[in-house]
């Protein structure tokens, strides 16, 4: 049996969101200790906590909702790549041989932040996105909670990718990943108007080729 690597943040309610964003929580609507025959529960959340998949609906009024894109982006061979040496953005010159990969995901974290918002974050200079798009990319995925800065009001990345409809993951969790190919599985659930959805993302070892 393959390896699985879980690359998905927890849920719990010392989540850290972005800032003014919906906090993490979650609470139990039927208890057995109180003579129910099951225990229920309830969340509530943002869309974009954790780790999840934007909606190209979150950066275009009209476009796709989570509920209707295409999984194929979210599910097949992927590079990891080890950014970490990059500052403030990452560049194409930051990338390696992609080697025909066509989903890309990004590890700019030493140590991923789970217990703190980290606002100054490694974005993703939107001329990378436009590369990768030619060279046939169809998913970049970053360990960062956006592909732009936090500041960001003209969103270049997001835009780059709606250009090149590209699918995005943000909030992954790579720090003991290394880097190479391996198969993704991150389906976005599926909410209908969802501008983003939660995803529990893994990494499987490929076969050995
Ligand atoms: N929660 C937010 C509230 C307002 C503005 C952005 C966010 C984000 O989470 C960023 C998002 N993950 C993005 O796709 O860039
Ligand atoms: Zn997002
Ligand atoms: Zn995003």
């Amino acid at each position: 049996m393959s390896r699985i690597r879980d690359i998905s943040q927890t849920l719990r309610p010392s989540l850290p969101v972005w800032p003014g964003d919906t906090e993490f929580a979650f609470d139990r609507t039927w208890k057995m200790e109180d003579g129910s025959p099951v225990n229920v529960g309830r969340m509530t959340m943002s869309t974009h906590s954790g780790t999840h998949g934007d909606a190209p609906l979150h950066y275009s009024a009209t476009a796709e909702d989570i509920a209707s894109v295409s999984l194929d982006p979210y599910l097949g061979e992927c590079l990891v790549v080890d950014a970490r040496a990059a500052r403030g953005w990452v560049q194409i010159a930051d990338l390696p041989d992609l080697g025909g990969a066509t989903r890309v995901l990004l590890r700019t974290y030493e140590r991923f932040p789970h217990d703190q918002w980290d606002s100054d974050f490694t974005a993703i200079a939107a001329e990378m996105i436009d590369w990768l798009a030619g060279q046939g990319v169809v998913l970049i995925g970053t360990d960062a909670p956006s592909v732009d800065p936090q500041e960001s009001k003209t969103m270049d990345a997001h835009k780059a990718v709606l250009a090149n409809d590209m699918r995005i993951l943000e909030g992954l969790v790579l720090d003991d990943v290394p880097p190479g190919r391996y198969e993704l599985i991150a389906l976005p659930l599926k909410i209908t108007g969802g501008d983003a959805g939660l995803c529990r993302a893994v990494l499987r070892e490929l076969p050995d080729a």
